[in-house]
């Protein structure tokens, strides 16, 4: 394994040669519904937001996305440029972290709850114990991937994962974000397999020398892709690229 990691994929094809050594996972529309995120957390935050602000603006954390947000848009009110942004659903940090940390506080007074694909829990702790490291990728930020783990139907799957990569690392449909988070990872993005329902996700993944395959959820009206490998939920993805999968 170590000798490979100082070679591109262009030297040696190790989509063809080297089982996948590691997966990465978006969340909407890839471990949970599309209707989770659209109809439970994002109006959630939502409603909160200027409360939020309002109790929290001396904290540190909140002072420093207000500052963010205005260097974005100095021209108006923070809180109604986050508003605007969560209206168009941006994928802005400042917005993202705040949502983050709205919804931290909704899984502590037992509002919220995160009801994944219910093959998700049981599949992604085989995977971990049969030693495939796991990492997230999703727009929410690293404060609303643990949150959204650490409280699903099947309590917390955040030991699960050994990263989450956010929008710190770019934007999703940007190349040089996997270039980023395949150093962190610390492995040829060929043996990387990244999974996403969203398929321009994916070519910026396959840009990147990543394997990639899309999750083509029913429930979400996922078009299937002509580009990449397609599954219907985690088995089908343990079959398809031979990772462990239960007897
Ligand atoms: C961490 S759950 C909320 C996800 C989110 O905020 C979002 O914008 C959806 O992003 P994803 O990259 O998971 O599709
Ligand atoms: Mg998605």
């Amino acid at each position: 394994m170590t000798d490979l990691a100082d070679r591109s994929p262009e030297e040696t094809d190790l989509t063809v040669t080297h089982p996948v050594e590691a997966v990465l996972l978006d969340i909407e529309g890839t471990v949970t519904p599309i209707s989770l995120v659209r109809d439970s957390l994002f109006p959630y935050a939502r409603a909160r937001l200027a409360d939020f602000v309002a109790e929290h603006g001396a904290d540190p954390a909140v002072q420093a996305i207000l500052a963010q947000t205005r260097e974005l848009e100095p021209e108006a009110d923070p809180v109604a440029t986050l508003l605007r942004w969560s209206d168009l659903d941006q994928k802005v940090t400042p917005l993202k972290t705040i949502q983050g940390l709205i919804w931290r506080e909704g899984y502590a007074a037992g509002d919220l709850i995160a009801q994944f694909y219910p093959e998700v829990p049981e599949a992604l702790t085989f995977w971990k114990q049969e030693g495939l490291p796991l990492y997230v990728y999703s727009s929410g930020s690293e404060e609303a991937q643990r949150g959204i783990f650490g409280h699903s139907q099947a309590g917390d799957l955040v030991p699960l994962f050994s990263g989450f990569y956010d929008t710190r690392f770019g934007p999703k449909r940007d190349s040089a974000s996997y270039d980023a988070i395949r150093a962190e990872i610390g492995l040829p993005a060929g043996l990387i397999l990244f999974l996403s329902d969203v398929e321009a996700e994916l070519d910026a993944a396959a840009a990147a020398g990543f394997r990639t395959c899309q999750l083509v959820r029913e429930a979400d009206g996922t078009v299937p892709s002509t580009r990449h490998p397609v599954a219907a939920d985690l088995h089908e993805v343990s079959r398809l690229f031979t990772l462990p999968q239960p007897a």
